[in-house]
């Protein structure tokens, strides 16, 4: 079916858009679905993809164009802007009235249909979910696979017209064949996917410490305001909604206008942030600042967004490059930071990899989902852990672009000095460097323990991170090669280093090695079998800890202990003093026993049993258990001493760990058949992991 367009597209383009010229191959895209071909688009986020369709729907005077949108907020968004321009368009989705329905079936069948655009959704049955932004090639995989058989089936000569930003060469080639394009007759736009504009950094951290990560928040806000005279607009992502939450209130109470935005927020309170936000960032009042999940991604096109932080990684490779192409669409700079931490990597990691065996299960033919797979993880962290590779080639490289790092000058047409490699090349080393010594540097000067202990911990954190230099000796002179501090900076440097051991001790892959003495012998009670290493139960989301229990109280250790159902072991635990600079020995072992008294506490409801068996899958002696909980408390403890450089730190992860532990107590922890797709469930997992392990460390696998 090939038509002329009624209306020149440059005349639509500037008269009904505004814009004086086509950006990008959007003139040749645009002549290509008007002449009826079918279109293959691979665009940046930003570039103008929508005006592709658009203009061909409004171009071409005949027949009506249906736009599958994989989000309602995008549909809507788009439906108002373009009613706006006095286009004749309408969206038929879940928030459609029946009326209006009845009114664009009408129109739809009554063969001159004065609609030149209908949007609907991929999956009109199923409610618009935050988890599907981004990742069409995902849950929406499957509902894209039907309607392109079906489609061709009922309209074999309409041409379709297909636009993503973030797609590997793989699932271009997937695309095309699930939507059953015409290879023939098929206009194929490929644009780089390099955003010039953005300056990318990662800030590299020994462990996520919220507060002060969220105080160097603030504070890059604050210098921003400095500098440019007046507020900007920007978006902070979270994985988890609670995190959302304490972000916003945080800078609220830096006096920042900051707003949450996930899922669990009530549509009208979304609608109003997301309306605050389009008018805020310039000092007239509205939102400045969105901290959201990945709720607030795809469609979000406000043109003056500043900045982008991530404040922990996102689940994807793809999920980062959309998220942050929200920032600074109008062309001019913006800059997005990653905060990146080899703890938070790992909890990442876990959560990607559980998640991902489900995806693949739902895949019936073509290639296994890339995005939010654990390849795509694992790419995103070797991005973060390289501190001498530019960072626009990078991403570009990941999408499949060939690009030669050798040669300065084709370096330089991605990134003039637009990343924290490219501007201070020896300072993002010496971070990231840094970061992984500063481990070594809090152990090494204060841990005599034996030789094993300290070359186990050494290659744990040093483990996979082979491309950086490993000198011994620990430097706090952040010295800068010449080059880098010649020029004033223009852009807020990253903020102090956090001096903390940098891994998630909950994922150590080796076995744990406690700062405790104790006279229970590793491994001494050796059932017959070993359990399985079945996949962690589902769970739901315990809430977070109320603000002020953020500074625990072991003042009660003793009533935890009395209430204990078990017969408890009157174990000898005894510090292993080298460890304990940082946090006095006899907190340490109050805060032991205060886990030990609330893992108990866990096995004193009447599902205990069932509990056990869950983690061992062998009867259990109470010996045993009394061995496993002290294990399992020993390693909490070790953990959050070990992930923690102050005292209020330390209080802060014990408090968060005893509310989870408290949450466990709740069988429908241990038995939900939620789906864990919310990070909120992590630490609960962590605990649960981790009592595993503990039983496995009694009962080895054979
Ligand atoms: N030729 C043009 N000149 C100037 N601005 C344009 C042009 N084309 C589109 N834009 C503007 O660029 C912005 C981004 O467009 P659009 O939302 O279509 O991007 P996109 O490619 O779909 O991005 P994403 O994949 O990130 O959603 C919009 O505000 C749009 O109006």
């Amino acid at each position: 079916m090939s038509s002329s367009p009624s209306v020149e597209p440059l005349r639509l383009l500037k008269d009904v858009f505004g814009y004086p010229e086509f950006r990008g191959q959007q003139e040749e895209i645009i002549h290509a679905a008007c002449k009826g071909s079918d279109v293959f688009v691979l665009a940046p986020t930003g570039m103008g993809k929508s005006l592709c369709f658009q203009i061909p729907a409004i171009a071409v005077n005949r027949g009506v164009t249906i736009v599958v949108s994989p989000l309602l907020a995008l549909m809507k968004n788009q439906v108002t802007q373009l009613r706006q321009k006095n286009i004749q368009v309408c969206a038929y989705n879940s928030d459609t009235s029946d009326d209006e329905k009845k009114e664009i079936e009408a129109d739809l069948l009554s063969g001159n249909s004065e609609l030149r655009l209908l949007y609907g959704m991929a999956a009109p049955d199923r409610k618009q979910s935050a988890h599907c932004v981004s990742e069409w090639g995902h849950d929406f995989r499957e509902d894209y696979r039907r309607m392109g058989p079906l489609f061709r089936q009922h309209f074999s000569e309409v041409p379709i017209t297909a636009l993503t930003a973030t797609a590997t060469p793989s699932v271009q080639v997937d695309i095309i064949r699930s939507l059953r394009m015409s290879e023939k007759n098929m206009f194929k736009a490929i644009h780089p996917f390099n955003r010039a504009n953005l300056f990318y950094e990662v800030r590299y951290s020994s462990a996520p410490d919220s507060a002060s990560q969220m105080e160097a928040i603030a504070e890059y806000i604050h210098t921003l305001y400095r500098r440019r005279g007046r507020p900007s607009s920007g978006i902070i992502y979270c994985r988890a909604r609670n995190t959302c939450d304490e972000i916003a209130s945080h800078l609220r109470r830096r006096a920042i206008n900051a707003r949450p935005y996930h899922a669990r927020i009530g549509r009208d309170t979304l609608a109003k942030t997301l309306s605050d936000w389009e008018v805020g960032g310039d000092g007239e009042g509205g939102v400045d600042v969105v901290c959201a999940t990945i709720a607030f991604g795809m469609g979000i096109d406000k043109g003056d967004v500043r900045y982008i932080i991530h404040y922990d990684l996102p689940k994807s490779f793809e999920g980062y490059y959309q998220e942050t192409g929200r920032a600074g669409r109008d062309g001019q700079p913006a800059k997005c930071i990653l905060y990146y931490s080899r703890e938070d990597a790992m909890r990442a990691r876990k959560f990607v990899s559980d998640s991902y065996a489900t995806r693949v299960a739902k895949v019936s033919d073509g290639p296994e989902p890339s995005q939010r797979s654990p390849g795509s993880l694992e790419s995103l962290i070797k991005y973060a852990e390289n501190a001498t590779s530019c960072r626009h080639t990078s991403i570009c490289r990941y999408f499949g672009e060939t690009i030669s790092d050798n040669d300065p000058d084709v370096v330089k047409q991605y990134c003039n000095h637009m990343c924290d490699v490219c501007k201070y090349p020896g300072k993002t080393r010496q971070r990231k460097t840094l970061t992984v010594e500063l481990q070594s540097a809090v152990i090494a000067p204060i841990v005599k323990a034996p030789p094993r202990a300290e070359s186990l911990w050494r290659t744990t954190l040093r483990g996979g991170d082979e491309d950086e230099d490993r000198r011994p000796a620990v430097k706090r002179n952040l010295g800068e090669s010449s080059n880098d501090f010649a020029k004033k900076q223009r852009v807020e440097p990253p903020p102090p280093l956090v001096t903390k051991p940098f891994q998630s001790a909950y994922r150590l892959s080796k076995p744990f090695k406690p700062p405790f003495r104790t006279p229970l012998k590793e491994q001494e009670n050796v059932l017959p079998t070993g359990p399985e290493r079945s996949p962690s139960p589902p769970i739901s989301v315990p809430a977070p800890p109320p603000e002020d229990d953020d500074v625990i109280d072991i003042s009660d250790e003793a009533t935890e202990r009395a209430s204990s159902p078990l017969d408890m072991a009157d174990i000898e635990v005894q510090l292993d003093a080298s460890f304990s600079t940082k946090i006095q020995v006899n907190m340490r072992e109050e805060t032991y026993s205060r886990l030990y008294g609330a893992l108990q506490k866990i096995f004193a409801t009447r599902d205990a049993d069932s509990i056990w068996t869950k983690l061992s899958k062998k009867p259990v002696s109470t010996a045993i258990k009394n061995d496993v909980l002290n294990r399992c408390a020993r390693k909490l403890e070790f953990c959050a001493h070990s992930l923690c450089s102050t005292e209020d730190g330390y209080k802060r992860r014990i408090a968060s760990l005893l509310h989870t532990l408290s949450a466990l107590k709740d069988p429908r922890l241990w038995n939900s058949s939620s789906s864990r797709n919310d990070e909120d469930d992590e630490e609960v997992q962590e605990v649960i992991d981790i009592l595993k392990q503990a039983c496995s460390g009694i009962h080895p696998p054979r």
